[in-house]
């Protein structure tokens, strides 16, 4: 395993030490405020005559101006240049294996069962956003409806060259190695089982820091993931608020020569400038980076019988504007205590009118038991049946039903209203097992006609 050192610190807050971790501040949606610099953030107005250090203010929105208020979200950034500094006189380049809906090949077929291995590590040089490898796409990023998914594979850091996406937030999922993203509004570790959310429209770079890595990307074009109510389950449970943190302010001050790469409708495009992009000293506001450990997910499910619908496991959900019919819901299977009686208690066989695309975290998942792999994926896409391989039908229909603990498994679920289109790559590169659907095969009928348990 390869382990780079970080190649360059940011500026930022001295904090207190204790429990807390002084580079985050918890909560998510909430209100921030946070200066790298003593005094550089403006108290009770956003835009004085002139800001402390010379800083300029700029705003940052990730709503409509008018958007209802419990929705509103922007930031205000104190920064060494304003961002129009930082973007302007574009070309076009090509990132050609990360794709944007609606990415329609007519020789494809989507409808299916599928399952892939993971995508092997590579030797050659990838960065996060060189490294981004489309699986499916739903929807269309040009009228902010849907998402893509991604695997992506990093071998390399990003050193002076930065990102946004202008399309769409993304939700990273890591499963091997350790990344860093250095954003505007600071600095953000991330490792295995642990998520972090960066808004449309934020300028990141991506620092290797334990490699190669591996994990996965869901692009929200869509309305903004929030935190799915929690009906009469109350005030806690499921993600708390205090566990998601977003980071303290962390600049650079840095006067080499840089790009910017900006994916903006399906394109990418790159400009040079000569410093970096990543330089508020302070900000405040509501529309920020954030990432969460999942082990902090406290799940909520069957104590006496029945396997409830895996909605019961929503971590964060990305409204469509139907109420209940989720853009994007993200669902989290995590250890947990098996306990229900007389219950089949994998999931059961179904067929859904929303399409399911999971990836495995780490561990086994217990309706498949074999072949769904650490780094792997499958997708069940709309009206596609699915369930319970035949080993785990049969184990599940015959097993003693003491409390039994899961252990060893985290895998996830982006399950979308719309349907999930194949890329290129999803169906010809990446290792698809083309054998999956055997794993139904066996599955044989037992009625005859005569009552009594089969
Ligand atoms: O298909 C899957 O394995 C995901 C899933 C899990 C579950 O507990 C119920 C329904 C469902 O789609
Ligand atoms: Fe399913």
């Amino acid at each position: 395993m390869n382990v780079q050192k970080s190649t360059r610190e940011m500026t930022r807050a001295a904090a207190p030490q204790g429990s807390i971790d002084p580079y985050y501040m918890p909560g998510f949606g909430n209100d921030f405020e946070t200066e790298a610099l003593p005094d550089a953030l403006p108290q009770g107005m956003n835009s004085p005559q002139r800001c402390n250090y010379g800083l300029y203010g700029e705003q940052l929105t990730g709503t409509a101006f008018t958007a209802p208020s419990h929705q509103n979200e922007r930031t205000w950034c104190y920064r060494i240049r304003p961002s129009v500094k930082h973007t302007h006189r574009f070309e076009k380049i090509d990132v050609p294996m990360w794709k944007s809906a609606p990415c329609i090949d007519p020789d494809i077929i989507s409808l299916g069962q599928y399952r892939w291995d993971p995508v092997p590590h590579t030797d050659t040089p990838l960065t996060f956003v060189t490294g981004m490898y489309t699986m499916t796409t739903a929807g269309d990023v040009n009228t902010q409806v849907g998402m893509a998914n991604h695997i992506y594979l990093v071998t390399a850091s990003m050193e002076d060259d930065y990102f946004f996406s202008a399309d769409s937030e993304m939700l990273i999922i890591p499963q091997d190695g350790k990344l860093r993203f250095h954003t505007e509004l600071g600095t953000i570790d991330l490792a295995p089982k642990e998520i972090a959310i960066i808004p449309r429209g934020l300028v990141f770079r991506v620092e290797l820091l334990e490699g190669p890595a591996r994990g996965f990307v869901c692009e929200n074009y869509g309305q903004k993931f929030e935190l799915p109510g929690r009906g009469p389950i109350g005030a806690n449970c499921m993600a708390n608020r205090r566990d998601f943190k977003t980071p303290v302010a962390a600049f650079e001050d840095r006067e080499v020569p840089s790009t910017v790469t900006v994916k903006w409708c399906g394109q990418f495009h790159k400009t040079n400038i000569g410093h970096s992009p990543l330089d508020v000293v302070a900000w405040h506001g509501n529309y920020a980076p954030v990432k969460y450990d999942l082990r902090t997910y406290c799940p909520v499910g069957a104590i006496l019988f029945d396997h409830p619908d895996p909605s019961i496991f929503t971590v964060l959900t990305a409204p469509s504007g139907v109420p209940g019919t989720a853009n994007i819901d993200f669902a989290l299977f995590r250890e947990r205590w098996m306990v229900a009686e007389n219950t089949f208690r994998p999931p059961w066989y179904h067929k859904n009118i929303m399409s399911e695309l999971m990836g495995n975290i780490y561990g086994q998942y217990d309706a498949k038991p074999e072949g769904f792999v650490p780094g792997g994926m499958s997708l069940h896409n709309m009206m596609l049946p699915h369930g319970p391989d035949e080993n785990a039908f049969e184990g599940a229909s015959n097993s003693d039903l003491k409390p039994e603990k899961l252990d060893n498994t985290m895998s996830f679920m982006i399950e979308t209203r719309f349907p999930q289109q194949l890329t290129p790559f999803a169906a010809t590169e990446a290792p698809l097992q083309d054998d999956y659907i055997d794993c139904w095969t066996g599955i044989h009928k037992k009625f005859d006609g005569t009552p009594g348990l089969k």
